[in-house]
């Protein structure tokens, strides 16, 4: 399929943070565009971005104030032109974008599932009593307190290589990653097995890549209109609405996860405190047309039943 585009003039400058993964899914974005409009590589720059959040290995994310953090200079960079479009991890992507910017284009989702990641254990069930884990991720510690409260947390941050060197050197017997990420870099094998969502409900947007343009640009907006993959962007649509209702973020307990059945919408939430100690799930469906809709009705549910003070970062 070939679109009609405005006029090429200078290269589409692509941004992307500069991590392993960051550049797989920038070079994926312009395979797509290339494919979709049959223009060389030349129509198109990757432009490397370098963010804060990046330079912090050895603290917890959430202690230097977690959202936009690994967003907040692309999309500087994509208002003041230095960048015309920008790829995203949706699962790291605030739920409000900066006025004059505008985020609705959606790859075709990866595997929404976590990794399990052990040298020793085949499966989080096979995990003896009293294990150490280690996970930053404020989602999947909650949940793992929740449902296995003898398992021992640890602090784990940094990339595949490290996390590995830190299993190997014992400092936890297994962690969790998200298969989409392990997918995409051909590292599939580092997945032990993967987690059904039944006994770990993944973040919003997990395995989803969003790309991000000005609003005002046709050029931009006929290209990533080219390459939107529209299931995606109507269950983004609905776990956005879901977390935005919330007040979430990709540093809050929150999981939620939609799949479409047919001309249905399906989606699962689980709100929990960080400590697991309480856990609020439910789901809902409805027509896929009111996909936000349906994601901002379970949030009122869930919160309806929240109790005083359950909301840590409301
Ligand atoms: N917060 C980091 C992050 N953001 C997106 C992914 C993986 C890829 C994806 O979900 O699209 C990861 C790493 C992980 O959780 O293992």
């Amino acid at each position: 399929m070939t679109h009609a585009l405005p006029s090429p003039a200078a290269p589409l400058k692509i941004g992307t943070r500069g991590s392993p993964l960051a550049l797989w899914q920038a070079h994926e974005t312009r395979r797509s565009l290339m494919a979709a409009f049959s223009l060389p590589e030349a129509a198109f720059e990757i432009v490397v971005i370098k963010v804060t959040g990046d330079q912090v290995q050895d603290r917890a994310l959430k202690e230097i104030g977690g959202k936009g953090l690994f967003t907040r200079e692309i999309e500087d960079a994509l208002l003041d032109g230095s960048i015309d479009i920008a790829v995203h991890s949706m699962k790291d992507m605030p739920t409000l974008q900066p006025e004059g910017l505008l985020l609705d284009c959606y790859l075709p989702r990866e595997d929404v599932r976590d990794a399990f990641v052990s040298p020793t254990v085949a499966r989080l069930a096979d995990l003896p009593h009293g294990a150490t884990v280690g996970s930053s991720s404020l989602r999947r510690r909650a949940q793992l307190a929740a449902r296995r409260p003898d398992l021992n947390l640890v602090e784990f941050r940094g990339n595949v290589q490290t996390r590995m060197k830190k299993l190997e050197d014992g400092v936890a017997v297994a962690t969790f990653l998200a298969m989409a990420g392990l997918n995409r870099l051909g590292m599939a094998h580092v997945a032990r097995s993967a987690i059904e969502v039944e006994e770990m409900l993944p973040a919003v947007a997990q395995g989803a890549i969003g790309i991000e343009r000005r609003t005002a640009d046709p050029r931009a907006e006929a290209l990533l209109a080219g390459i939107h993959h529209g299931p995606t962007g109507i269950r983004l649509a609905c776990e956005r609405a879901y977390l935005q209702e919330l007040d979430g973020s990709c540093a809050t307990p929150i999981a939620g996860m939609s799949v479409l059945e047919g001309d249905r919408i399906w989606l699962r939430g689980e709100i929990l405190r960080p400590d697991g100690s309480e856990v609020i799930a439910g789901e809902i469906r409805a027509a896929a047309s009111d996909a936000a809709e349906a994601g901002r009705d379970l949030a009122r549910q869930l919160l309806g039943r929240a109790p005083e003070g359950f909301f840590s970062w409301r």
